[in-house]
């Protein structure tokens, strides 16, 4: 069985290729970056360090490395053949890897095995959105043969892998902790094995559940720390008042959860606390900036902070500490983030009911617009 990996980064590499590599997957990895496309090439092996209890370093190797922006035959010649794609690019990125896919699948045999498609990145239905952005590229006559040739499966993956020290070389350190849930009514009889992944009927209340738990305590703990003046996580976490807001947050996103999906309040417990014990792992060089990165595509209307309270505040549930969030989030001034830079520009030259429209897709006289306005004027009048 053979894979083709797009993002060779810190997922890629510390996540899905490791996986991918321990199920007996011939394994290829494609990205943008040169050197790092280089390095892989140059390299037979790289080393994945656990950190934490029961940590252990696991070696991937004979894997291959195909640039993707300047090797397009190379990369169709592996595509030709692979039994799966993965992707870890970014939600934004997808579209870049919707033309790939479609001559890969346009040149497939009908008769071929189909090429089973999975993102997996942090947002809700990844793959459809890859789906979508590969079926806009075919007319409404074609996308029906082009479909039959491949499963799209949705995916839900959680591993905190943090930005990498500058001379790790090809070496990722992670934590130890790691899930993979994937759909399983796409694959029908047969699904990959992934001994690594579990296959759910489902996939709703896992994606929910995470991105609304450990993506939201997570960035909420990035933006109340970064107000704070911390630089990790862990430090973020060890600060009463970060530690305060962070629970009310998650107090609020776990009444969405348990309320929607079935969890007991026991079940949804004993995951925040788990979670809360992974960002408090002090051996995780995570840092308030690499998990704020982005503020803009966080503030989007199915993300992790829009996402819950607007289902929250629908319901008549408080959101008070989802808001005190958002306002953090909307502090976030870091120059080197394009998206940050952005957002100030947004806050400069939108009035506040023009911005929350626009950025988090709530509209008027929706039940969450007033408490969004209310914290978008408080940071226009700050200044
Ligand atoms: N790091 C984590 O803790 C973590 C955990 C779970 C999920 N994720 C998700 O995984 C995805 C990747 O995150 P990451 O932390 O690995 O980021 P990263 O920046 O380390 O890696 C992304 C990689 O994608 C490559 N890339 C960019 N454009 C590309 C293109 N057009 N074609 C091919 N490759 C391209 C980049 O060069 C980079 O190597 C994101 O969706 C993120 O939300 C991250
Ligand atoms: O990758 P993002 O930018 O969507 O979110 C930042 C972090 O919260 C994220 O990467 C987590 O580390 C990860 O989702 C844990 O599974």
């Amino acid at each position: 069985m053979k894979a083709v990996h797009f993002g060779a980064g810190n997922i890629g590499r510390g996540f899905v290729g490791l996986l991918l590599h321990e199920a007996g997957y011939e394994l290829v990895f494609a990205d943008v970056n040169a050197t790092l496309i280089d390095d892989l090439a140059a390299s037979d092996h790289y080393t994945v360090h656990e950190v934490g209890a029961g940590a252990r370093d696991r070696v991937v190797d004979g894997y291959r490395a195909v640039n993707s922006a300047t090797d397009a035959a190379l990369l169709a010649a592996e595509l030709a053949d692979a039994d799966l794609v993965t992707t870890a690019v970014g939600p934004t990125v997808l579209r870049f890897i919707a033309p790939h896919l479609i001559a890969a699948l346009r040149a497939r045999p009908a008769d071929a095995a189909p090429l089973a498609i999975m993102a997996c990145e942090n947002a809700i239905n990844a793959t459809d959105l890859l789906r979508d952005e590969i079926a806009s590229l075919s007319s409404a006559e074609e996308w029906p043969s082009i479909a039959a040739r491949a499963v799209f499966a949705n995916t839900a993956v959680d591993r905190i892998v943090p930005a990498q020290a500058p001379d790790a070389g090809l070496d990722v350190t992670v934590e130890t902790f790691f899930e993979w849930a994937i759909e399983r009514p796409p694959f029908g009889a047969v699904a990959p094995e992934i001994p690594g992944a579990h296959f759910v009927a489902d996939l709703a209340p896992y994606i929910e559940r995470k991105l609304f738990t450990v993506n939201t305590g997570h960035a909420a703990t990035a933006y109340f720390g970064r107000d704070a003046g911390h630089e990790r996580i862990s430090e973020a976490l060890a600060d009463p008042v970060v530690a305060v807001a962070v629970e009310q947050v998650l107090g609020e996103t776990s009444t969405l959860i348990v309320r929607k999906h079935g969890f007991t309040d026991d079940e949804q417990a004993a995951y925040r606390a788990k979670i809360l014990e992974r960002f408090r792992n002090p051996e995780l060089p995570d840092t308030v900036e690499r998990v704020g990165r982005q503020p803009l595509r966080k503030l989007g209307r199915h993300e992790r902070f829009i996402g819950p309270a607007a289902e929250l505040a629908e319901h008549g549930h408080p959101v008070d500490g989802l808001l005190a969030a958002v306002g953090a989030a909307l502090r976030f001034d870091l120059p080197s983030d394009p998206e940050s830079v952005e957002l100030r520009e947004l806050l400069r030259s939108r009035d506040a009911p023009a911005f929350v429209h626009e950025i988090t897709g709530i509209p008027a006289g929706h039940p969450l617009e007033q408490g969004l306005v209310a914290e978008v004027t408080r940071i226009k009048t700050a200044g």
